[in-house]
């Protein structure tokens, strides 16, 4: 995906000035790359995910994937939001047959892919459950599978754990690490977390408050496979801390 020099303003309401919230916004993600956005809050990333997702018309710039222009189009990439949101009236398996037979296959092939799957992140016992009985980390590994498996070569994936503990987010961090490293998919991230964009992404985007803008762009050096051990690493905490000092908020601004 590229998105080229994407400008989004909103209207003011009743009277109030027009609200310029991403100026100028231009990087790419390639096959099989994790790349992750962090930026402080209300600087417009999530308003970068529904330009990219077509549910809002940028003012200027374009998007392409594989070159084509996807501005105002839906169904191009595969969305994993902050909140689960499966659908509570369906089961598990049935939550994940539904985006797999939206995506063409047969039922009988949904299903059987549903189940091989749950079975191999551990959530089996699970499938015939319907999603409110489930704990939010497994409620997160549902929705997960479920942008996994949807045919969309590109995951975006909305600061997809910032609801959990911090147990359970680092048992998902190690999770989806090892899931993904074994079933490279191109990911666009969003985190507030610079220890998570560490250990997940292979280039991290810094952006600046609003109107944002990317700022600085790291690229990740760690090799993979890696693991939380990375965090006591003596380059992990160095990077870590030129981040953290990219974004504090006199930093941030410009
Ligand atoms: N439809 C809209 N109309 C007017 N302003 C909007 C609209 N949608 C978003 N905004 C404004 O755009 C700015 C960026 O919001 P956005 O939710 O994209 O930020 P964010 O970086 O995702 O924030 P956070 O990190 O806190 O989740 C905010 O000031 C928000 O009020």
């Amino acid at each position: 995906m590229e998105v080229s020099a994407l400008s989004k303003r909103f209207p003011g309401k009743r009277g109030t000035p027009e609200k310029a919230v991403l100026d100028n916004v231009s990087f790419r993600v390639d096959d099989g790359e994790f790349v992750t956005l962090i930026g402080p809050s209300g600087s417009g990333k999530t308003t970068l995910f529904h330009l990219i997702g077509g549910l809002e018309l940028p003012t200027s710039g374009d998007i392409l994937l594989h070159g084509r222009s996807t501005v105002g189009a839906r169904g191009h990439i595969a969305y994993m939001p902050q909140q689960a949101s499966l659908m509570p009236w369906l089961t598990v398996s049935a939550n994940i047959e539904l985006s797999l037979t939206i995506a063409g296959l047969g039922k009988r092939e949904a299903r059987g892919l549903a189940r091989d799957w749950l079975a191999r992140i551990g959530l089996d016992a699970a499938a015939d459950q319907y999603p409110d009985v489930l704990s939010g980390g497994m409620q997160q590994r549902v929705s997960f599978l479920r942008a996994l498996l949807s045919p969309q070569r590109l995951m975006c994936l909305d600061e997809p754990f910032s609801a959990l503990d911090a147990l359970t987010r680092q048992h998902m961090q190690a999770w989806l690490l090892s899931l993904w490293e074994s079933n490279r998919r191109s990911v666009l991230f969003v985190t507030h977390s610079i220890e998570e964009a560490l250990l997940l992404s292979d280039r991290i985007l810094v952006m600046s408050a609003a109107p944002a803008s990317i700022v600085r762009e790291v690229a990740v050096p760690f090799p993979r496979p890696r693991s939380e051990a990375l965090w006591s690493d003596a380059a992990f905490i160095r990077l870590k801390q030129e981040l953290y000092d990219m974004l504090r908020p006199d930093a941030a601004r410009g």
